[in-house]
C-alpha cells in the first residue's frame, strides 16, 4: 500500500532499442484501460515472477520476440484513476525474432533524439520514461 492506501500494481516495461538506435512504442488494444494510447511494451508482473520473467512473458505475448537480457533503467510511480502503478523500466537490446503486433496493436519505431514521438497520445507515465531514456543515453 502507499500513502493514499491504494494497492500497488507492479508493472514491467521494456524499451526495445534496435541497431539504428530507435525505440519501440505500441498502441494499447481495445478493451484495456487507456485503449488507443501509445505505451512502452510490457505489462503487469504476476505473483512469483521477477521483473525480467514478466518482461520475457509479456514481450513474447505482445510482440512475439524472445528477449535474452535487459538493463534496469528506472522505477517510476503513477497514480491513475483505475490503479496506482509502479513501473520497473528496462532497456532491451538483445532479442530474437522481429517485433510484431501479436494482439492486433499498431507499433511504431521512434527516433531517440526526436523532441517527441511521432504518434500520440502517450500514456501519462510513458513521458518520464522517455525523458529518463534520453538522459541515460546522452
Ligand atoms: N506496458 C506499459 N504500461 C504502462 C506504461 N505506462 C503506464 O502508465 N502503464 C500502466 C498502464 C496499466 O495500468 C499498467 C500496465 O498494465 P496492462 O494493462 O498493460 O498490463 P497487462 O497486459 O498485464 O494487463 P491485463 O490485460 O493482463 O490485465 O501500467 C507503459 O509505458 N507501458
Amino acid at each position: 500500500m502507499n500513502e493514499i492506501n491504494r494497492p500497488i500494481t507492479v508493472v514491467a516495461a521494456g524499451i526495445l532499442i534496435d541497431s539504428e538506435n530507435r525505440y519501440l512504442l505500441g498502441q494499447r488494444p481495445a478493451g484495456k484501460p487507456y485503449a488507443g494510447y501509445w505505451e512502452v511494451p510490457g505489462g503487469k508482473v504476476e505473483k512469483g515472477e521477477t521483473v525480467f520473467q514478466a518482461l520475457q512473458r509479456e514481450l513474447q505475448e505482445e510482440l512475439g520476440i524472445a528477449i535474452r537480457s535487459s538493463e534496469e533503467l528506472t522505477v517510476l510511480e503513477h497514480d491513475y484513476p483505475h490503479a496506482y502503478v509502479r513501473l520497473y523500466v528496462s532497456i532491451i537490446r538483445d532479442w530474437t525474432g522481429t517485433p510484431m503486433g501479436c494482439e492486433g496493436q499498431a507499433l511504431s519505431w521512434e527516433l531517440i533524439g526526436a523532441e517527441k514521438p511521432s504518434v500520440e497520445p502517450l500514456l501519462p507515465a510513458a513521458w518520464p520514461m522517455l525523458e529518463c531514456l534520453r538522459r541515460f543515453l546522452a
